[in-house]
């Protein structure tokens, strides 16, 4: 029987390595990285993996499974049809002979050792918690708690949802950390807005608890969030989605007749986003933007739109009418305010608490660089993305669906009323209606649709006809052609 190849169970760190080859590792990892959807859930394509630090995290730990496990930090950098890509991942390695592993932790076999995510194994994720909470190293990575973080190291950890951008583990009722998967040196603004939010007295993010931050390019880069969990919270998607199905299943009633009706809740949600946008400009600053901001922001826009119909047929007919929508935008826009904000607002980035709403998950857009997502941007952008999110939920019961012109009438008066709760509650908190940003309001929504209708032609293509039949609306609401 194979052992891994660990020469001091003592100690984390040192320089022995731990595990199979270099060579051996990429190979597994080639064919394991496609199957994971926080690596394959942004249409990454590989095309090869460079190993670029392996760091000894922990020897020898008991495992349930193969016998002692060994667990190092892996860096790696993947070509992709989007450029070059790095990505954290957590390697255990035992004894390919012992008792089966979860299956969904396992990443292949090599040399006698069968290689695991390490994030799956309780005993490693519990090792975790107890560093953050006594503010220890673990190998190269700084392990910190919060300066008022109250952690309970009793906890177990469990990897939650698989429809995710990074690994998140849930320990017992009390604390959720999220494991970063794909990095950029430096601090990650998940981490950074947290507590800058906490800081300045927000209800409206979680609590942080703690972080795990280590060298990235020979920067101290964010690697793990800990933040207070909300037990018996629900994501706004999934209220949502129940609201219209309550409204759909009923024949003849209005939205604002069937005790599924959201409109109170998307009003409330309206507050939180408007406060969560004033917290952000009190913590990070505003400012007015100018000309040429202007017209750098109008010229990304019309680029991606003409690389979006490219990518997804069905947009290339529509391109110039969405070109004239954003030139239009461009008449209105002088003067527009910028400040730091969410980034990839929607209502899969909310939680409703036994108490109010929580806006969660600060990474801006995961395909935007780093830079950009900690730029000053206009906050009607994560208005547009709401917005786009009820349209969503609005009209998803119809995806597959045979034609039902009673149904669709439905979708798009729930739609109407939750959008509009939502800007009376967005109003209601800072005395500014994002309405009467008409033209501009329509050409982040826009934007926003086309980035979908691609994103879902590679993704979901039975999901293609929601947003592009909100690109056709919002081009012949809005533009000259
Ligand atoms: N503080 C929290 N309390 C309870 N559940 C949470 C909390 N933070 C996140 N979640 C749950 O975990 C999921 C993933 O969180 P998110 O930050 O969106 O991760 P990712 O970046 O992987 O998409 C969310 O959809 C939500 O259901
Ligand atoms: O994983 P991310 O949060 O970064 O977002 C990606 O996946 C989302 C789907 O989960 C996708 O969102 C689109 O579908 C949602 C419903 O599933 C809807 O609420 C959003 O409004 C809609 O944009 C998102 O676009 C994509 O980047």
């Amino acid at each position: 029987m194979s052992s891994p190849r660990s020469e001091d169970t003592a100690a984390p760190g040192g320089t022995t390595p731990v595990g199979a080859t270099d060579a051996e590792l990429a190979a597994l990892l080639t064919g394991w990285l496609p199957t994971q959807r926080w690596f394959s859930g942004k249409g990454e394509t590989l095309t090869g993996v460079g190993l670029q630090a392996r760091n000894v995290l922990a020897r020898a730990l008991p495992s349930a499974t193969g016998g002692p496990l060994d667990v190092e930090q892996v860096l790696i950098e993947v070509d992709t049809a989007h450029g070059a890509l790095r990505y954290q991942l957590w390697v255990g390695w035992h004894s390919a002979d012992g008792p089966e592993a979860h299956l969904a932790a396992v990443i292949g076999e090599a040399g006698g050792l069968q290689a695991v995510d390490a994030l799956h194994n309780p005993a490693v994720t519990s090792l975790v918690l107890q560093h953050i909470a006594q503010g220890t190293d673990l190998g190269p990575l700084r392990c910190r708690p919060e300066p008022d973080a109250e952690i309970d190291v009793e906890a177990n950890g469990f990897v939650i949802g698989a429809e995710q951008s990074n690994t998140s583990v849930v320990f017992g009722n009390s604390a959720i950390l999220k494991v970063f998967r794909r990095l950029e040196p430096g601090s990650n603004p998940d981490a950074e807005v947290h507590r800058a939010l906490h800081r300045a007295g927000s209800t409206h993010v979680a609590v942080p608890l703690g972080e795990i931050t280590g060298p990235l390019d020979g920067q101290d880069t964010t690697m793990g969030l800990l933040t207070r969990f909300y037990a018996n919270s629900a994501e706004g998607w999934s209220m949502a989605v129940s609201s219209v199905r309550d409204l759909m299943a009923e024949g003849d009633l209005r939205a604002d007749e069937v005790g599924g009706d959201l409109a109170a809740e998307s009003y409330r949600l309206g507050e939180a986003v408007a406060a969560v946008h004033a917290d952000l400009a009190g913590a990070f600053g505003t400012q007015t933007a100018d000309n040429a901001e202007l017209r750098r922001t109008l010229d990304t826009m019309a680029g991606e739109a003409r690389r979006a119909a490219e990518q997804a047929p069905s947009l290339a007919p529509l391109l110039p009418g969405i070109l004239d929508v954003f030139a239009l935008a461009g008449e209105h826009a002088a003067g527009m305010n910028l400040q730091r904000i969410h980034g990839d607002l929607h209502l899969g980035q909310t939680l409703r608490t036994l108490t109010g709403w929580l806006i969660i998950d600060f990474e801006g857009e995961p395909s935007k660089s780093l830079e950009h997502r900690r730029a000053l941007h206009s906050p009607l952008k994560d208005v547009a993305g709401m917005l786009r999110s009820y349209d969503y939920a609005g009209h998803q019961p119809l995806v597959g669906a045979r034609p039902d012109a009673q149904h669709a009438y439905r979708a798009a008066e729930w739609t109407a009323r939750n959008s509009t709760a939502f800007c009376d509650g967005y109003t209601a908190v800072l005395g500014y209606d994002p309405r009467q940003a008409g033209a501009v309001l329509r050409a982040f929504e826009l934007e926003k649709a086309v980035y979908e209708v691609v994103y879902e032609h590679g993704h979901r293509p039975s999901w293609e006809a929601i947003p592009l039949q909100a690109v056709n609306r919002l081009v012949h609401a809005g533009g000259k052609s």
